[in-house]
């Protein structure tokens, strides 16, 4: 089998002087299914070979591998032969100061020492995801907390690096008076503090995507620019933007990161046109460190804001400020997107996210029963985990299910009563699909409702947990996003399916009454799927 170091001597032998010479220093780091990731020591020949070189290499790459074989280019900053001369003579004479600027953040996650890529020789910062990938032992552990520790994050507040910095340089600790408060930092960034890289649930499955993730959070706008995670609904690529977001935050003083899903960038969008604000939309997405969009295929077919996202994509990347973007689709995948655009997506690291196995749902149960306080024995664990084998959301749900019905009838959580729970959950055989209109059809008639009403805007009690059952079944048994689900109930904004979603999960284990509902129009729904 060909080896990535002779396929990419032979690109070197193969290309003309005038480009050859471009990757003097460049070394191959690792071949991941079809992706070979290349390191080289600057943005400027990061530049030049995803611009000029890229389609030459490719080929090269394709034919010594004899199928197709895209290139990843992540900077590394140890290849420059004038910085390795800097540090031997810095290592000559070990008396002097010691020289910071191209080592890793040398804090580590506020939870769990990451554990990353042995240094070089030279002490050079190595992308994390290398490790990773080929011995999975090496993967960063974000374990459990344990039962007796305080909550780990708030635990050993790591000093901290000023965006923009050369990496090592340490910001002053926050004085108490910072210009912008740690919450409205947050605010703005739209960051849910629960999608962390703790607990993220790392599985054969997403391993390679959550490694160049933390490869990305570490060294934002160098290791891999932009950043794609693609995969089905519901499997992890909104949970992995946010702990981009929040470890670039946790890693850099002041960094400014913005999470957006498409549709509400669209949204932004069209009304900054409508109220002629356009330069205050621009600065909203132009004026940060880190873009974390997600479900880019909401672009498809939206020409005007593809343009405008262009752009936006554009001025990022010239700014080597980092970019990471989630689809539901590989980017080949999105037709409708501007080949401009996709092209672009492939300038960086593309990654997959799987449906996890059975062990990786196993530990997800049991990471989420742990944070969620929920006391679930490992055979229920398990049988759950048995039960539901796509998507994540569905299988917390079905554990949340499971546990609220045992506390509402004061039973211990095990296997019979489980069994009871999930049997109406999960029908045998092929899983019928449920649209938002059948929910909020049976919803209203269950309730005495029309459709109007559930979207409309009357607060009256028993509209509101109508409304709000409705938007949770629709998060729980649809693909559809947050904003998508609002805009079905009349036009509302994500955050409020956010809040409904929350708050029925709370009512369905302290009301027998919400609980009762939401199963019974459950059953009535997938009744009706299945009869479609
Ligand atoms: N590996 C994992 N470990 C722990 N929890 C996970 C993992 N993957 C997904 N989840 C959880 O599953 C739920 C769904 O994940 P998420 O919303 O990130 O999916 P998604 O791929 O963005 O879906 P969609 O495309 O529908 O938006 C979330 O509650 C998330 O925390």
């Amino acid at each position: 089998m060909t080896d990535l170091g002779d396929a990419w001597t032979r690109v070197l032998a193969g290309l003309p002087p005038n480009q050859r010479a471009w990757l003097t220093n460049s070394r191959p780091v690792t071949l991941h299914e079809s992706t070979a990731i290349v390191a080289v020591p600057d943005d400027f020949t990061r530049g030049q070979l995803e611009t000029r070189l890229r389609p030459d290499l490719e080929r090269i790459l394709t034919e010594s591998f004899g199928r197709d074989i895209r290139i990843a280019v992540t900077v590394d900053p140890s290849l420059d032969p004038e910085l390795r001369e800097q540090q031997a003579a810095q290592q000559a004479a070990p008396q002097q100061p010691q020289q910071y600027a191209q080592q890793p953040p040398q804090q580590q996650h506020p939870q769990q020492p990451a554990v990353r890529e042995p240094l070089h020789t030279d002490g050079a910062y190595q992308p994390t995801i290398q490790s990773a990938l080929t011995d999975p032992a090496n993967a960063p552990q974000y374990n459990q907390p344990r039962p007796d520790a305080a909550p780990q994050h708030y635990q050993q507040p790591a000093p901290q690096q000023q965006f923009g910095q050369p990496m090592g340089s340490v910001a002053p600790p926050p004085n108490g008076s910072p210009t912008q408060s740690a919450t409205e930092a947050q605010g703005e960034a739209r960051l849910n503090p629960k999608y962390t890289f703790e607990t993220f649930v790392i599985g054969s499955s997403n391993r390679f995507a959550h490694a160049a993730a933390v490869a990305v959070a570490e060294a934002p706008g160098k290791a891999y620019n932009p950043q794609l995670i693609y995969g089905d609904s519901g499997l992890g690529k909104t949970h992995l933007l946010h702990a981009i977001g929040h470890y670039v935050r946790s890693l850099y003083t002041g960094a400014r990161v913005r999470y957006v899903s498409s549709e509400e960038f669209t949204n932004d969008f069209i009304n900054a046109i409508r109220d002629d604000k356009a330069s205050q939309f621009q600065r909203r997405y132009r004026d940060v460190d880190v873009l974390l969009i997600d479900d880019i295929q909401f672009l498809e077919g939206k020409i005007q804001t593809q343009e405008e996202f262009f752009h936006t994509f554009n001025t990022l990347h010239n700014a080597n400020k980092q970019i990471v973007i989630s689809s539901d689709r590989a980017p080949k995948r999105l037709e409708a997107l501007e080949d401009r655009l996709r092209n672009r997506f492939e300038w960086g690291l593309i990654t997959d996210i799987q449906p996890p196995d059975l062990e990786t749902r196993i530990a997800i149960l049991r990471k989420k029963a742990a944070t969620e306080r929920l006391t679930a024995p490992p055979d229920v664990l398990e049988f759950i985990a048995t039960k539901v084998q796509t998507n994540i959301r569905e299988l917390e749900g079905a554990l949340i299910r499971v546990t609220a019905f045992a506390s509402l009838n004061r039973q211990p959580v095990d296997l019979s009563l489980a069994e009871i729970v999930l049997k109406d959950l999960i029908p045998e055989g092929s899983k019928p699909e449920v649209t938002a209109s059948m929910i909020m059809g049976q919803t209203a008639s269950y309730f005495g409702l029309s459709i109007d009403d559930l979207c409309g805007s009357s607060r009256s009690r028993v509209l509101v947990t109508a409304r709000q059952i409705a938007m949770y079944l629709c998060r729980e048994l649809t693909d559809l996003s947050l904003p998508k689900i609002g805009q079905q109930f009349g036009g509302r904004d994500h955050t409020t399916v956010m809040h409904a979603e929350r708050k029925i999960r709370q009512l369905m284990s302290e009301r027998r009454s919400v609980f009762n509902q939401v199963t019974e129009l459950t059953n009535r729904i997938k009744h009706q799927a299945k009869q479609q």
